[in-house]
């Protein structure tokens, strides 16, 4: 595989099996498959509790999967490889550092001198509308403006891979479209390649070049959804066109019913 011009991203037969307290195995992820190519926005939606965030911590190199492959650029994946880029629900941002601090931080630590690193961080906070907030702490930022320090600190070391998961959750409906508007933008023209995990499939179809859908755990690839919106889009002038709800319908037929799998299991245990 020509690490130039293969996939970014490929999960081959990836298994992964935790040991519980009880002593029982647990199944998270099953025999996936799943390629990411260069550049491409690929959103993995999915029932509740079916292995999403594992296979995302599996393309990390966090965890190293039980049976299968995991390659980047057609190398397995070893430990955390530096291309890497993360945003989580949580606001990875250290409390007791300017936002400025906050954003300098990984090119620092990756040996970028000084005042080049602060000039690369000033870009991108200007770039997310922060560029009059950098001696703030995060606790003076909205829930949003710290969301936009990370998306500023993670884009400043140009990852090439991307890997997002519920990074909007926790904000409010109309934060978290103008988030994603902001995601696609900073986004387009990086190249990076996206994985995006999130619960909800109207964000996925808005943001993505293909959306997979996930069974009911153990997780496996179900469908996998080509999206062919037009870019540059705007989320919630996308949601309104006649395409969007018809793939919106077809992939909740098949997502749909992964989660009243999911649900029906729930109704079980407690029974
Ligand atoms: N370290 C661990 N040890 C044991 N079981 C784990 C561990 N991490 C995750 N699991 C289990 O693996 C399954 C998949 O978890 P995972 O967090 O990947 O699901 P998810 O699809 O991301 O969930 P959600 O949509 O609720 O965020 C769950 O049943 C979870 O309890």
């Amino acid at each position: 595989m020509d690490s130039r011009t293969g996939p970014a991203i490929e999960l081959r037969g990836a298994s992964k099996v935790f040991s519980t307290p009880s002593g029982m195995p647990h199944t998270a992820v099953r025999d996936l498959d799943l390629t990411v190519g260069r550049g491409e926005f690929v959103a993995v939606v999915g029932p509740t509790g079916c292995g999403k965030s594992t296979t995302l911590t599996l393309v990390s190199g966090l965890t190293e999967p039980t049976e299968g492959e995991v390659l980047i650029g057609g190398e397995p994946v070893r430990g955390i490889p530096d291309n890497v880029g993360f945003v989580f629900q949580q606001d990875a941002v250290f409390p007791w550092r300017t936002v400025l601090s906050n954003v300098m931080a990984g090119p620092r630590f990756r040996g970028v001198p000084k005042a080049e690193a602060r000039e690369r961080a000033r870009q991108w906070l200007h770039r997310v509308g922060l560029g009059a907030f950098e001696d703030r702490y995060p606790h003076q930022l909205s829930g949003g403006q710290r969301k936009r320090v990370a998306l500023a600190a993670t884009f400043v070391g140009d990852p090439e891979i991307l890997l997002m998961d519920e990074p909007f959750s926790a904000l409010d409906v109309q934060t978290r479209a103008l988030m994603s508007d902001e995601l696609l933008d900073l986004w387009s023209g990086t190249g990076a390649s996206v994985v995006f995990v999130t619960h909800d499939l109207e964000e996925s179809i808005a943001l993505a070049d293909k959306v997979v859908v996930m069974t009911a755990g153990p997780a496996t690839v179900k469908e996998v959804f080509e999206i062919g919106l037009p870019r540059p889009r705007k989320v919630e002038q996308v949601r309104l066109e006649k395409e969007f709800t018809d793939i919106y319908r077809e992939i909740w037929s098949s997502l749909g019913e992964e989660v009243r799998i999911t649900r029906e299991r729930g109704a079980g245990h407690a029974a």
